[in-house]
């Protein structure tokens, strides 16, 4: 997505441990226009596919998450990484490494938010080792849904996440992937 990738050319920085920052408008503040765009392209992707629900981890899928609900016509549900006592009844757990935190959280996913009926888009800012994505789909895996499609804003393809599930046969479309960063360059790969 050509616009996706001006706006990570103009404003993302690259940072030690392979982090690429982009605070300014995917993360933290958020240009509002622009995941629209991000959404819209999503479902031009994913529209076709019989989708009835977004899912998402928190904090930084959800607002993406929610943007893209709005093509779709359809509800967000997320995975809470914080232990809460808002959360009653039965839940699905996982165990998830946070790339940015380096640590793990357990992720909980009320039960009555997924049934089998359900065809799921995931969608997040970021997809680096996939460990997100693996927390999610085994939440999935265990609600019975089906996988309709995973979205992500920014792959970085120099790590393994996106190759494996694409090599696992989910329908993966990343808006932009970076194939190579350093402090003084940084390129997509062509798609
Ligand atoms: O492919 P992975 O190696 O799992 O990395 C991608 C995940 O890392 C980030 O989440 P983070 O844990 O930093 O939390 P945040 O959403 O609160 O920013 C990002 O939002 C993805 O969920
Ligand atoms: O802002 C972010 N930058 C990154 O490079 C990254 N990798 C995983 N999650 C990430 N979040």
């Amino acid at each position: 997505m050509k616009l996706l990738e001006e706006r990570i050319l103009r404003e993302g920085q690259v940072r030690p441990g392979n982090v690429l920052k982009v605070d300014c408008f995917l993360n933290h503040q958020l240009d509002v226009e622009l995941l629209d765009q991000i959404g819209q392209e999503f479902y031009r992707i994913f529209g076709q596919d019989g989708i009835t629900k977004i899912l998402t981890i928190e904090a930084s899928g959800i607002a993406i998450a929610c943007m893209t609900a709005r093509h779709f016509g359809v509800p967000v549900v997320f995975a809470k990484k914080a232990k809460s006592k808002n959360i009653d009844g039965e839940v699905y757990t996982s165990v998830v490494h946070s790339y940015t935190y380096g640590k793990d959280y357990n992720i909980t996913l009320a039960k009555k938010f997924l049934s089998p009926r359900d065809k799921v888009l995931i969608v997040d800012d970021f997809l680096a080792n996939g460990k997100a994505m693996r927390g999610l789909l085994d939440v999935c895996n265990q609600a019975g849904v089906t996988v309709g499609g995973i979205g992500i804003c920014i792959e970085k393809g120099f790590q393994p996440g996106g190759a494996e599930l694409r090599a696992a046969g989910y329908k993966l479309a990343s808006l932009a992937i970076v194939d190579h960063m350093d402090d003084t360059s940084l390129t997509f790969r062509q798609q």
